[in-house]
């Protein structure tokens, strides 16, 4: 199967609420995809389908062909262990250095030895630039340095998925740049797949391989970084450059200012 993901025909609400319709993605092996889409369309609630945290009302996702909501606990634990997951602000363990954060899935989830442990943890900070900060605690390193332990930390067991939600977010443009490379070259080295929840045009323009634009729930736009940058769809202009009103509105919805300042003219 060349897709590692699929979803197929979506519909998840929250009680009464929909927040997800008629969805339909691909997500091909080895490939960089990213989910974009402005506050509350809806980004973060796909990852956590494909995680099985939640079970959509209807419609299908299959991870390396499996039917998510037709696992056992059991199962999903099998299959979790094969995602690596970065949420947003990836918060490490205050109270364990950074050797001993990106070593815990690995003491959590196998029966390695310590020494094996060693050797691992050390070749994943390498990765990251970070092997000679083994020894420091949390507090003693940069935000954009706990945002690539953090990386570490989700790439320890070699995850087949990778799943990124806003890694930029509070990050210097410097930090984003780095953070944004070392998502794509640790997606190509291990050979994964990666899904990118970001709003952040730029940096993830500049690595994923594919774009997909969610607004409210639903598929509004789709295709290559380079596709979407002379997109004419209207929602993605105003997405790409980040203009302050267009489809999604910039004001609240109610009455007009010169309604509320009693200007509007009556008939
Ligand atoms: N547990 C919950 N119960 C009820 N509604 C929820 C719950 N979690 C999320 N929602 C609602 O679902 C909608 C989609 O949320 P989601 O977190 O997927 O959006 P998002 O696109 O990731 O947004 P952001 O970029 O702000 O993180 C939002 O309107 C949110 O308020």
């Amino acid at each position: 199967m060349p897709n590692l993901v699929e979803i197929r025909d979506i519909q998840f609400g929250y009680g009464d609420r929909t927040i997800l319709s008629e969805l339909h993605m691909d997500f091909p092996r080895g490939k960089l995809i990213a989910v974009m889409g402005g506050s509350g369309s809806g980004k973060t609630t796909i990852l956590r389908l494909i995680g099985g945290q939640i079970r959509a009302q209807r419609g299908s996702i299959k991870v390396n062909g499996q039917e998510i909501a037709e696992l056992d606990t059991q199962g999903l634990y099998a299959i979790r262990r094969k995602m690596g997951m970065l949420f947003q602000h990836g918060a490490l363990f205050t109270d364990l250095n950074v050797f001993d954060n990106v070593a815990f899935p690995m003491r959590e989830h196998t029966n390695l030895s310590e020494a094996m442990i060693r050797d691992l943890v050390l070749l994943k900070l390498q990765a990251v630039g970070l092997r000679n900060a083994a020894a420091l605690m949390p507090a003693e390193i940069s935000g954009g340095m706990a945002r690539r332990v953090a990386l570490a930390r989700a790439v320890a067991l070699d995850p087949e998925l990778l799943m990124y939600d806003e890694p930029f977010a509070g990050l210097d443009p410097i930090s984003m740049g780095v953070a944004a490379n070392l998502i794509r070259n640790l997606n190509d080295a291990l050979g994964s797949t990666s899904i990118l929840v970001s709003h952040d045009v730029h940096e993830t323009f500049a690595i994923a391989d594919y774009v997909y634009f969610l607004s409210k729930g639903k598929i509004v736009a789709q295709g290559t970084p380079a596709e979407m940058r002379v997109s004419e769809d209207p929602y993605v202009k105003q997405f790409v450059h980040a203009e302050a009103d267009g489809p999604v509105p910039f004001h609240y919805p109610g009455a007009s200012l010169q309604a509320e300042l009693g200007l509007e003219t009556r008939a």
